[in-house]
């Protein structure tokens, strides 16, 4: 009765006003755009009614903090998306299962595959995978007859790292089956899960309307869509439980966790890591290929960027030899580190972050939060507040430098949030990859960097995507920028011809001995 009481005595946050019978919808397009003039009108907590549903727009770090995590016993669960998770049946993968006991298992798995002392192992992979990566555009380029872009070698590396690790699955360099089905699953995974915009979502009762009634469209696209993510989840799943019974295939995150359950594994235990796996490829192709993507095109619109990165890279490497891990870690190239926090902060992968949903009702400065509502920070707006980052629509990394390192900043004190602490996420919903992306990045844009020179005459490309955005077509031509650069690309040619694939350090192995 108290709870009931204090409830209704409380306002909620200020917000647009109501249409008549619906409320309003979410916008279309831009979403993040509206968020943040909503946030200029209303204030960093902004109450929106869709339907029945309560949506929270935080546009504040402090908000987000406060609610997502200082509060995340309450705000970690995740909206019951009707159209992506049931009809097509999303809702199995991480990204889009509730709080409850097969969220933290799957967290529990993935913290120990890949939390922040365990990505040492994926070093190598990356490694390989970032020179594979320039290797490839350096033989598109020989090729007068090729129609493939920059944008196609982004997704099969990005993609067949991932399949790496999470199945041992080495890919094909072109063609590749289960490439192309994981990559067309997660162009329909981002359509299907962009907020407010399927109908079925918001009106549950169209799930019921026969499918060959008028504006049913939508049954049919599930029922294509359904086959896609089954393909994804179940192929390489199976095709690892068959490479074990024949005592064969890499070290990954499935077979380590199938040969430790052993004979243990019950039947739920087996559903758990498959679409555990799945969700490491639902959750690091996409979003590292846009990253690379918003990489690639703030090269072609800012030369004096690109120079100065390849000088700094030209003053330690010489031209003999390509950036590494090493580097990385030592901090070798500080301005690349800069640049990669400046392609997260001015083109955020997930603008509205991921949904985190609230179990019950919560008071937060005097407003009621109430149970149920769906709550989206507008990252987008937060890594282009004016206060906190000047001029936010110029690609500057010397935002992040102090004045010692050639940057904006006079001392360590002054240096702008990390957009890391805003790009992946809050509480106990965090990107569990993250550690594994920065490292992908960092790699890929310092080689990229050190072996080519990157033109093109795009001014004011678009973003398009669902809840994962990625910049629409861009012209980019890619050149080796020295002999010494083209012959750095001939020799990693000749090293994948001589080695096999690097693996993994066998989990598996050593904890049977
Ligand atoms: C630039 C790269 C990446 C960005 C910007 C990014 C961003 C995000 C964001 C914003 C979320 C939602 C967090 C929240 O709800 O508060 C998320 C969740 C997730 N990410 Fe990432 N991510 C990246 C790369 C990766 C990689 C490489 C992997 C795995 C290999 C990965 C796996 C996941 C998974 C499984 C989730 C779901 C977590 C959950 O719902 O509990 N991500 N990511």
């Amino acid at each position: 009765y108290r709870r009931k009481w204090t409830s209704k005595s409380l306002h909620l946050p200020p917000g647009p006003p109501l249409l008549p019978f619906i409320g309003r919808m979410m916008p279309k397009k831009q979403q993040w755009l509206t968020f943040a003039a909503w946030g200029k009108e209303f204030g960093d907590v902004v109450h929106l009614k869709v339907m029945r549903y309560s949506i929270i727009i935080l546009n504040s770090q402090r908000a987000a903090l406060d609610l997502l995590d200082k509060k995340s016993s309450n705000f970690s669960s995740r909206p019951y998306l009707r159209f992506s998770g049931e009809m097509i049946g999303w809702g199995n993968i991480l990204v889009l299962t509730p709080y409850n006991r097969r969220f933290r298992d799957i967290r529990k798995h993935l913290h120990q595959f890949m939390g922040a002392h365990s990505v040492k192992r994926f070093w190598p992979l990356q490694e390989e995978h970032a020179k594979a990566f320039i290797h490839r555009i350096f033989l598109q380029r020989l090729d007068p007859n090729t129609t493939a872009s920059v944008t196609d070698s982004i997704h099969w590396m990005t993609g067949s790292l991932i399949l790496l690790i999470a199945y041992g699955y080495k890919s094909a360099p072109t063609g590749d089956p289960l490439v192309e089905v994981v990559n067309e699953a997660m162009e329909q995974f981002s359509r299907a899960s962009e907020p407010g915009v399927w109908l079925v979502d918001l009106i549950p009762w169209l799930k019921h309307v026969p499918t060959w009634f008028p504006g049913a469209q939508f049954h049919h696209t599930a029922a294509k869509w359904r086959l896609t993510l089954n393909a994804m989840a179940n192929d390489p799943f199976e095709m690892v439980k068959q490479e074990i019974s024949a005592g064969i295939g890499r070290p990954s995150f499935t077979r380590d966790l199938l040969v430790e359950k052993g004979q243990n594994l019950s039947t739920e235990e087996e559903v758990t890591i498959k679409w555990a796996a799945a969700s490491l490829y639902s959750g690091g192709a996409d979003t590292v290929a846009s990253a690379l993507s918003s990489f690639f095109l703030a090269m072609t619109q800012n030369p004096r960027v690109l120079r100065r990165a390849q000088e700094e890279l030209d003053s330690v490497l010489l031209g003999d030899r390509l950036p590494n891990v090493d580097d990385k870690i030592h901090g070798r190239f500080p301005y690349i580190s800069a640049l990669v926090k400046e392609v997260l902060r001015w083109a955020p992968v997930a603008p509205t972050g991921g949904p985190h949903v609230s179990e019950k009702d919560d008071q937060y400065r005097g407003w009621l939060i109430p149970g149920g509502s769906i709550v989206f920070v507008n990252i987008w707006g937060l890594t282009h507040d004016e206060e906190v980052y000047p001029n936010p629509n110029e690609f500057r990394p010397e935002r992040f430098l102090t004045k010692t390192n050639g940057g904006d900043c006079e001392t360590e004190k002054d240096l702008p949030r990390d957009p890391g602490e805003m790009v992946f996420g809050y509480g106990r919903r965090t990107c569990p990859g993250r550690h594994l992306a920065d490292t992908s990045l960092w790699l890929t844009i310092a080689m990229s960097l050190s072996t080519f020179d990157i033109v093109g005459h795009s001014q004011d490309v678009g973003y398009s995507g669902g809840s994962i955005i990625r910049p629409n077509n861009f012209e980019c031509v890619m050149t080796p920028r020295s002999e010494k650069a083209t012959l750095l690309l001939q020799s990693i040619g000749q090293q994948m011809a001589d080695d096999s694939v690097p693996e993994m350090e066998d989990r598996s192995m050593t904890s049977h001995g």
